[in-house]
Parts: C-alpha cells; structure tokens; sequence
C-alpha cells in the first residue's frame, strides 16, 4: 500500500477514490475507522471514509488519527486528508484542527491546502476558491445548513482554523513549472508558514502540483489533489501500469435509485428519470413520521415494479418544500427521519434481489451504505466526475454508486446503468 487517505464524508471519499483508481492505482474504500487490528485489503491506495465534516470537532480528531494510524500500521507512505471541494468547514472547524493533528503526528512541516476540482468547476486563483464562475461566497455554498461558506479566501478560511502559518502558491508560480513550485515551497517553509493554499485552474495544473509534493508526508484538499500523485509512485518504480476497467460486471438482480439530496443537481436528474418513465415514488417525511409511509411500504412499493426500469425513490424536494419540513420537525429529526427510512428500505430491497443501487446525497449514501451493512467498496468506472460505480467488497454481491448531492449530469440516473456488463 503506497498512499492512505483519510476522507470526511461518504462520498468525498468514493470521489477521491475514484480519482486515484482513474490515475492507475487500485483503491478500496473502507466504511469508517479500521478496528483495531484489522487485516485491511491488497490495493496501492487505501481511502477511509469518515462521518468527521460536521461532527464535535474532538471526534473529528480522534477518528482522523485513529485512521491514519491503521493506513501507516499498512504500509502508507504519504497521507491526504480530503475535503470538500467547497472546504466546507466553519471557523472551528474541522479542517484546521484534523491537519494540525495528522501534521503532528506525521511531522509535516508543509501541507497543501488544494479544493480545487476543475472537472467540476472548483477552481483556485489567488488563493480565492470560485465554484463555476462565482467566487464559493456567491455560490449556493453560502446558505448551506451547517456550513455555510461565506468567505472565498482560502488563506482566511484556513488561517482562522489554526494557529499554523498560512501561505500561497500563486497561479504565476504554477505555470512556471515543478521546480519554481518546490523552490516556492521551500521559501515558505523558511518563512515558518506550514499550510500552503496553492492557486490550480486545470488538470495540468494539478499534475505540476502533484509532483511538487512528492516528498510531502501530509496533503489536503479535494479530490482534484489525488490526480497528480500515482506518477510519483509510478517514477519510483513502485507502482505497475494497471488497467483501467470501462465497465463493472455487475450480478444480476433488480435496478433502483434512492435519493435523499435536495440539491439542485440532484433535483434536476430526478426530473429527467422520470420524464424517462422510471416508476417513481415520493418519501413524504410527515407521512414517515405518522406511519402513512414505512420502510416496508417504500420497500414493497418499489419490489412491486416492472423489472424493465429502475424504481426511483425519493424524498428530495425544493429548498421552500425542505425548509417548511425542517420548520414542523426540526432539521435534525427530519434529516434523521429520511436517513433513518432510507437505510431500512435499503436493506429490505437487498433481501428482494436489489443488487444494483444508486443513492444520491451524502448523508443519505452514509445511512444506505450503514442500513446495508457495508464495510467495504473497490472503485469501478466513473459514471461523471466525482462519480464511480463500486462493488460491495465485503459482503452482499452488490453494485452501488454513491453520488453527492452537486454532482453529476442531467441523465445521469438514466446513463448509469450503462457501465454495467
Ligand atoms: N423532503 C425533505 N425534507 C427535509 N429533509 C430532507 C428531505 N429529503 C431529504 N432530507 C434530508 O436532507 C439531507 C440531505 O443531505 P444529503 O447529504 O443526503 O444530500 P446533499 O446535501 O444534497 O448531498 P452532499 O452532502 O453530497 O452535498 C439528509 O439529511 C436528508 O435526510
Ligand atoms: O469534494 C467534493 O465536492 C465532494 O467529494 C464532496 O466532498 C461532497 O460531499
């Protein structure tokens, strides 16, 4: 195992997985921190998906240690600590503090700082962070629920997050090559700064990057970041030309979509599905909530369909439908209340023969994926950026692809199931 990544959400983690085992390194995810002692898997890459973005910041901590702990006890020689592409985080965290606690532990004294993601419009000039064509203050990212991001600027975004300095690698400097990068890096070192925000506009841009940081112990940022990483490897001699699957064989069995996210993506892809004439069935939180609807009764319902397309349930609803909810329930109990069903209803589906599943929304991916028992996943193809198929490694021959809630095309609920054999 040559590279361990420690990631803060469910499907933060299968983007960055997906990164990595597009770049030629096989990579298994892993659900939650290994138990202590734990044989984990042959693969080159090791990405642990943790529940660590918006939970006590002390958890945040242990739970990132304790992951990094077992990637090292395997074998990683260098670790990423992946986030947001939209450094979702507040003032107190949990960014700052989980770098400060794995650049101890690993004696970094440099870590990049990099969300970029162009492939999805994530992109970093002057250390400002822009979504699309709008610095991350203007995009939909300011009125997110529990992290609302209301700065750009990701030296202040850091710098408030850690007594460590902060520092940037400008955009000029990307462009003049890896060694005007390193000899950047070592300047700041010099000058006492540990994190190192560093401007990136495209895919070459991150390859320079990548290489640059060959000989960091410790990397954070998104997904983006992992791109420019398995060519070190691969210069070192430690890493074989593998071969990149374009399709996953999948086991037969029945076809469904369970989508928790609210985002407009998501809402968007819902659309198409149904215009497609998917059979689909709306998750009324009240209704969960009064018995009018169970796990069993969405279960039912969606084993009750024609065979010929997938079923679609769904409880996503626009942000005045969502808000109205949130306002009779209580955010937290509605959000549970979904999860909850969900993770129920997913588990009753794989007992009727469902073994192909796509499950939109991060919070929702983590309940499904915990509703079905799944401790393991190995990376197949990229349905869209930030998007892979992946085959339950662990347990239940099943394929499942977990997407957050901002990604993805209009079709992708329709295209998907094309990838598999
Ligand atoms: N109709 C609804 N009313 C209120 N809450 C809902 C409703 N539908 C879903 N939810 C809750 O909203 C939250 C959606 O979060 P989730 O992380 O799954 O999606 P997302 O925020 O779009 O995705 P990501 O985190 O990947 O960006 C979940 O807690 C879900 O249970
Ligand atoms: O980086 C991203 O935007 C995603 O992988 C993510 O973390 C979604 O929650």
């Amino acid at each position: 195992m040559l590279l361990g990544v420690i990631a803060d959400d469910m499907t933060g983690a299968t983007d960055v997985a997906l990164m990595l085992n597009r770049s030629g390194m096989r990579t298994v995810q892993l659900i939650g921190v290994p138990r202590a002692g734990q044989a984990l898997p042959e693969a080159d890459a090791i990405v642990v998906a943790l529940k660590s973005r918006t939970n006590p910041v002390t958890e945040a901590v242990a739970d990132s240690l304790a992951a990094c702990e077992a990637l090292l006890a395997a074998g990683a020689r260098q670790i990423l600590f992946k986030y947001c592409s939209t450094f979702d985080s507040t003032p107190s965290g949990n960014i700052g503090p989980v770098a400060d606690a794995l650049a101890r532990r690993l004696d970094a004294e440099i870590a990049i700082v990099c969300p970029a993601f162009p492939a999805n419009g994530r992109s970093i000039y002057q250390g400002y962070l822009f979504v699309g064509a709008v610095p991350l203050h203007e995009s939909s990212m300011k009125d997110h629920p529990l992290t609302p991001m209301r700065d750009s600027n990701l030296m202040r975004l850091m710098g408030a997050q850690t007594q460590a300095g902060v520092g940037l690698v400008d955009y000029a400097t990307i462009l003049a090559g890896t060694e005007a990068v390193k000899a950047r890096f070592a300047r700041l070192t010099g000058e006492g700064v540990r994190y190192v925000v560093t401007d990136a506009l495209t895919n070459a841009d991150l390859m320079v990057l990548g290489e640059a940081a060959a000989g960091h112990v410790l990397l954070t940022g998104g997904s983006g970041i992992a791109m420019g990483l398995p060519q070190n490897f691969r210069k070192a001699g430690l890493l074989p030309q593998r071969e990149i699957a374009a399709s996953l064989s999948a086991p037969a069995g029945r076809a469904g979509i369970i989508s928790g996210s609210c985002s407009t993506a998501t809402r968007g892809q819902i659309k198409a599905a149904i215009e497609a004439g998917y059979p689909a069935l709306k998750v009324d939180p009240m209704e969960l909530v009064s018995g009018g609807q169970d796990a069993a009764k969405l279960a039912g319902w969606a084993l009750a369909q024609a065979v010929d397309k997938p079923f679609l349930l769904y409880s996503s609803d626009d942000p005045k439908e969502v808000s109205a909810i949130q306002d009779k329930l209580g955010r937290e109990k509605a959000g549970e209340t979904v999860e909850h069903a969900f993770a129920q209803t997913a588990a009753l589906l794989a007992k009727g023969g469902v073994s192909r599943l796509l499950v939109a929304g991060g919070e929702t991916s983590g309940a499904v994926v915990q509703g079905l028992g799944i401790g393991m996943l190995e990376i197949g193809p990229e349905i869209d950026p930030g998007v892979p198929w992946t085959r339950v490694a662990d347990g239940q021959d099943m394929v499942i692809a977990l997407k957050s809630g901002n990604f993805g095309a209009p079709d992708f609920f329709v295209k998907a199931w094309g990838l598999l054999r």
